[in-house]
């Protein structure tokens, strides 16, 4: 479980995120919507402690985690896994080596153990027989699943996804995200994902945070959201009547 509480910030005077709050449940796939610089990335980086906020905490488990000393965070960035916007894969590297990056930073396993793992979590994500192709040799669904891959592949309790269906198509996103939701599930991860796909809230939200300029202006489940808040998604989020139109059955 992760907690955030009241986590305020400001660039140059500006205050870009008020007084933010939640809970992210293990096992659970948590989505953060809202339009575009609404400040969603802003807060996945003060989670991720990569921007110090003014003000709040984030709590890992009950283990605070902004604020304390570098080697007091260590094990709990040892148990993030992130899959970076636009995947971020080292464009020098093989699909394997991409995965197994995180391996040979971070950790003494032994070569066979990384080799394993590797091919293990190649396998979870669809990709077997890649290990030797170079990211430009591949497609750009397949390289979120490199990217998945490589996030899962230290066995994380923590995943988050920033904009994971961003550049896809519309059917390769509904796939990769029933593989964020199968993996959330199977290994009970806390998982949060950034995203301003409407697909994503109907078909993998189970929890949903709705930030409007900063400010948290709603929580709760797809099924509500799609209730109550049909004209706030509609028109700060998405604005472009696709939601009205799913919910009219066009
Ligand atoms: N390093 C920074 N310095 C100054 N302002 C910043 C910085 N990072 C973000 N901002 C501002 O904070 C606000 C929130 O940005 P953020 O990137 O979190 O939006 P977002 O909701 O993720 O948008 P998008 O969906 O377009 O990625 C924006 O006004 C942005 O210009």
């Amino acid at each position: 479980m992760i907690e955030i509480k009241n986590i305020s910030k400001s660039f140059n005077g500006r205050q870009v995120l008020h007084d933010i709050s939640g809970t992210f449940e293990k096992g659970k796939t948590s989505l953060v919507i809202g339009a575009s610089g609404t400040g969603k990335s802003v807060l996945l980086k003060c989670m991720l402690d990569l921007i110090k906020p003014e003000e709040g905490q984030v709590l890992y488990d009950g283990r605070r985690f902004l604020l304390q000393e570098e080697k007091d965070k260590k094990d709990i960035r040892r148990e993030m896994g992130v899959l970076f916007q636009g995947g971020a894969l080292f464009d020098s590297k093989t699909v394997e080596e991409n995965v197994r990056f995180p391996l040979d930073m971070l950790t003494d396993m032994p070569e066979n153990e990384k080799r394993d793992r590797v091919e293990f979590c190649l396998h979870r994500v669809g990709l077997d027989g890649t290990g030797k192709r170079m990211p430009s040799e591949i497609s750009g669904g397949m390289k979120k699943r490199v990217g998945i891959a490589r996030a899962i592949v230290m066995n994380p309790k923590y995943l988050f996804c920033d904009e994971p269906n961003s550049g896809l198509d519309p059917l390769t996103a509904i796939k990769i995200d029933e593989l964020i939701k199968e993996i959330t599930d199977e290994y009970q991860i806390t998982t949060v994902v950034i995203t301003h796909d409407m697909n994503s809230v109907l078909s993998i939200g189970e929890y949903i945070m709705f930030l409007y300029q900063g400010k948290k202006i709603w929580e709760g489940d797809s099924q509500s959201i799609m209730k109550t808040h049909i004209k706030e998604l509609d028109e700060f989020v998405f604005s472009n009547h696709a939601l009205r139109q799913l919910r009219d059955g066009h």
